[in-house]
């Protein structure tokens, strides 16, 4: 089987990579020349474990190759569509220009019957109109149109996609020739049991902007509860542990700090919101704007955590611990670190960012900040150190040794995973999130995330601007 994934970014190059594994003749196609360069090459363009041996692996095998044309999938049985659907620049949607292109090209290059399978994340009714659009373009050939979300995590990429949790197969007709070809695809998948659900079009859409959103608002629960224990006197952690021990909860993402970022929980959230407006539902939109509102104030109130700090010890120099949206990725697309970085930044602090991974594109996107080239580079004279994604190396640095190069111990655990009683042991001042029953009582001029002119939040775009 031949078979095309267009769009070869975090996603497409990981599912061409992975079929090519399989044994399929993949072709990916990218608008952009020097990504299909640079995969041709075997470069991958991002890190993700285990992705590199797998490319060069394709490549060598010979079933596994790059272009810029998509006449380069005219032959081919199924094409997958994986271009990006980033937040458009005037509102909260989706931008579908990519998606609509793809599937008007496809449309003018298709030499036989095929079947085409959207992976990008869509708003619910959107594959409706991909498949009217191939149709209207296509003429002489017997076209199906599929969706087949995708649930991968960058930095577990290869993983998720060979094994992921469930199978999504949103089809127009159950007993049409979709569901036959996706299962040759990931035969191996479903021969291991991974649990299939073939669904309508709208069905599959909707449930992964759904997981999407469940993820998020799960996140900004548990900051809410980091919020009410900072002016309660209770222990977050603590408290997710209890939560997480009900099996109907669950204990993962229930890890409260600096929030969600990246490219895509944050942007799903704000199109799955628009989406619901447009349908007629503004309730939800009301929820999806909390999660987001809630979101924005997480990072809000580490900014307000650090200035109060610095304010408290008369200083200005920020250690800044961590610059992508997290850890095992150089992804920083939305980061909750960059932003606060730069809100630092735009506040007069003067800053050293140290992020193992990802300072070559955090440089590319906040050329305004001062890397630091080591964790040591980014400590010295600071007055605090603010920890906003949890490398493990962070976790290996000594506190006692730490407390050394710096003005003055004072740390910001935005993520709370440091040893923060090691740390106060080293004779360090720490500051967690919610962890209102650890924080030291005396001797420090805030006790609260809040005590620090908060500002009410009364909308995302309101948020964004500060
Ligand atoms: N990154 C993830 O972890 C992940 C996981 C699941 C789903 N998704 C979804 O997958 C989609 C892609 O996300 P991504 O993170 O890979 O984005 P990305 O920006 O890394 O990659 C998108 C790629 O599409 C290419 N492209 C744009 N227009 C094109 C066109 N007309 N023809 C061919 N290529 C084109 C771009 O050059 C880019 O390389 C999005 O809808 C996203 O929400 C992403
Ligand atoms: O308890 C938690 C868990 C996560 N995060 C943050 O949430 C963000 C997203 O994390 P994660 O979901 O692991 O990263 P992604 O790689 O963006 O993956 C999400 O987005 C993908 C793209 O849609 C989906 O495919 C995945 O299923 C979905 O988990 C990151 O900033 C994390 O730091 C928290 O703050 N607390």
């Amino acid at each position: 089987m031949r078979i095309s994934v267009i769009g070869t970014g975090y996603l497409g190059a990981t599912h061409a990579a992975c079929l090519a594994s399989l044994g399929f003749e993949v072709v990916g196609i990218d608008t952009s020349a020097d990504k299909v360069a640079a995969l041709s090459r075997g470069e991958l363009p991002f890190r993700e474990p285990g992705l590199p041996a797998m490319l060069a692996a394709g490549l060598a095998s010979g079933r596994l190759r790059f272009s810029t044309g998509l006449s380069a999938a005219a032959d081919c049985d199924v094409h997958f569509i994986c271009v990006g659907t980033p937040q458009s620049r005037t509102g909260l949607s989706a931008d579908l220009t990519a998606v609509f292109g793809v599937a008007r090209g496809l449309g003018d290059i298709i030499e036989r019957d095929c079947l085409i399978v959207g992976k990008s994340t869509v708003p619910v009714g959107t594959a409706a109109a991909i498949a009217d659009v191939v149709r209207s373009t296509c003429a002489g050939h017997e076209v199906a149109v599929a969706w087949n979300p995708e649930f991968l995590r960058e930095g577990h990429a290869v993983a998720d996609t060979l094994r992921p949790d469930r199978l999504v197969f949103g089809v127009e007709h159950r007993d049409g020739s979709a569901v036959p070809l996706l299962r040759q695809v990931y035969a191996e998948a479903l021969a291991s049991g991974v649990p299939l659900h073939i669904t309508d079009l709208p069905t599959a859409e909707l449930a992964k902007t759904a997981a999407n959103a469940f993820l998020a608002t799960k996140i900004s629960f548990i900051n809410a509860m980091a919020e009410l224990s900072d002016l309660a006197g209770a222990d977050v952690v603590a408290l997710a542990d209890v939560l997480g021990d009900d099996t109907r909860i669950g204990r993962r993402f229930l890890d409260a700090g600096v929030g969600f970022g990246g490219g895509c929980l944050p942007k799903d959230i704000r199109a799955l919101g628009a989406r619901a407006l447009e349908l007629g539902a503004p309730a939800t939109a009301r929820l999806l704007g909390e999660v987001d509102d809630i979101n924005q104030q997480a990072r809000t109130r580490v900014v307000d955590a650090v200035l109060a700090r610095l304010r408290a010890v008369d200083g200005n120099r920020v250690a800044v611990l961590g610059a992508t949206f997290k850890p095992m990725s150089d992804d920083v697309r939305d980061s909750p670190a960059l932003a606060v970085a730069g809100r630092l930044l735009g506040r007069g602090c003067d800053l050293r960012v140290f992020d193992p991974e990802g300072a070559r594109n955090a440089r590319a996107q906040r050329p305004d900040l001062t890397f630091a080239a080591s964790i040591d580079a980014a400590l010295a004279d600071a007055d605090v150190v603010v920890h906003l994604t949890e490398w493990p190396q962070f976790r290996e640095i000594d506190p006692a040794a730490a407390a050394g190069r710096v003005r003055h111990p004072i740390l910001v655990d935005a993520r709370n995973t440091l040893d923060q009683v090691r740390w106060r042991a080293a004779g360090w001042t720490v500051q967690g999130v919610g962890r209102g029953a650890c924080a030291p009582a005396a001797g420090v001029a805030v006790a609260g995330w809040l005590m620090q002119d908060p500002v009410p939040a009364t909308s995302s775009d309101d948020l964004a601007r500060r």
